[in-house]
């Protein structure tokens, strides 16, 4: 499945139109690009519309917000959910400040998003548990993260991802498992984002989004499971450039070896 979805993604190439932020917005290109999808990273608020009407799914991530681009980004939300265009949110920095809080709200008041990913601090918060974000760095342990991505699940009606050295997926029914990465995508700023975008490229040629949230996480964390192993990885440097590389050269191989997706059973 996770092998057959890659080559979906590769064979139709959809378009990932995405309202980002400043820091990771050419790593979140060059991602989708890698993994075989076609990236536009727009944000005036004059094409958004348009742009979005033309893409096969729209990622939101409010690392930089300014009050231009939250329009833009309600905007496009809107069109996508009126075409049917599947919505990915990351809700970067949730809980750091009121702005992000608020624009966190008026997007969910605004806009049906189909997948939310974020890390343990900002689902735990999205769920009503609470939870510390310092910047965009989660703080704390969330001994019931797999409750609370569940939880995040059933009061926004979509699928939630939740990263971390293991990834929990969850709508209302299921909740998945993703054992795949290396600790060193944690070292380099934007593999959280990064992951944003490939769950965008997955969603763009599945309609069950828990499957295709599955597959892009378990596809990007071997990745970075290869380029960790890699003799000329000599540290994050080497290590985010070669991550690129191996997106790109990721075959049915490599994920048949190092899949690890389980499901988890709630009583
Ligand atoms: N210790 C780890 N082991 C395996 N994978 C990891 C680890 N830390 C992060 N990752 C992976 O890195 C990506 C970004 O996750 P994370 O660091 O939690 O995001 P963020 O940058 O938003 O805080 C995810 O694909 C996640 O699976
Ligand atoms: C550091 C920073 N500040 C605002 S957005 C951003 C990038 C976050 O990247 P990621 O969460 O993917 O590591
Ligand atoms: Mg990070």
């Amino acid at each position: 499945m996770t092998g057959q979805l890659l080559e979906r993604v590769r064979h139709e190439k959809p378009l990932i139109h995405h309202i980002t932020n400043q820091v990771t917005i050419n790593d979140c290109a060059n991602a989708t690009l890698c993994i075989g999808a076609l990236p536009v990273m727009t944000h005036a608020v004059d094409e958004v519309e348009e742009m979005a009407a033309a893409s096969n799914a729209l990622v939101i991530n409010i690392g930089t917000p300014t009050p231009d681009q939250i329009d833009a980004m309600v905007a496009a939300g809107k069109k996508a959910n009126r075409l049917n265009i599947p919505v990915i949110l990351d809700p970067v920095g949730l809980g750091a400040t009121k702005l992000r809080t608020d624009t966190i709200k008026r997007l969910l008041d605004n806009v049906h998003v189909s997948v939310i990913k974020g890390n343990a601090g900002e689902i735990s918060i999205l769920a009503g548990q609470g939870g510390t974000v310092k910047g965009v760095e989660s703080i704390g342990q969330y001994d019931n993260i797999e409750a609370s991505c569940r939880d995040a699940a059933k009061i926004y009606a979509c699928t939630v991802v939740v990263t971390g050295a293991a990834d929990i997926i969850a709508d209302s029914s299921r909740t998945l498992r993703v054992g795949n990465g290396d600790a060193m995508m944690g070292r380099v700023v934007g593999t959280g984002c990064m992951a944003a975008s490939i769950l965008g490229c997955f969603a763009a040629v599945e309609n069950d989004h828990v499957q295709s949230s599955a597959a892009a996480m378990a596809c990007f964390g071997i990745a970075g499971q290869l380029a960790a192993k890699r003799d000329d990885v000599k540290g994050p440097g080497t290590f985010k450039a070669t991550l690129m590389d191996e997106l790109y050269n990721l075959d049915t191989a490599s994920i048949e070896q190092y899949l690890n997706i389980e499901e988890v059973v709630t009583i």
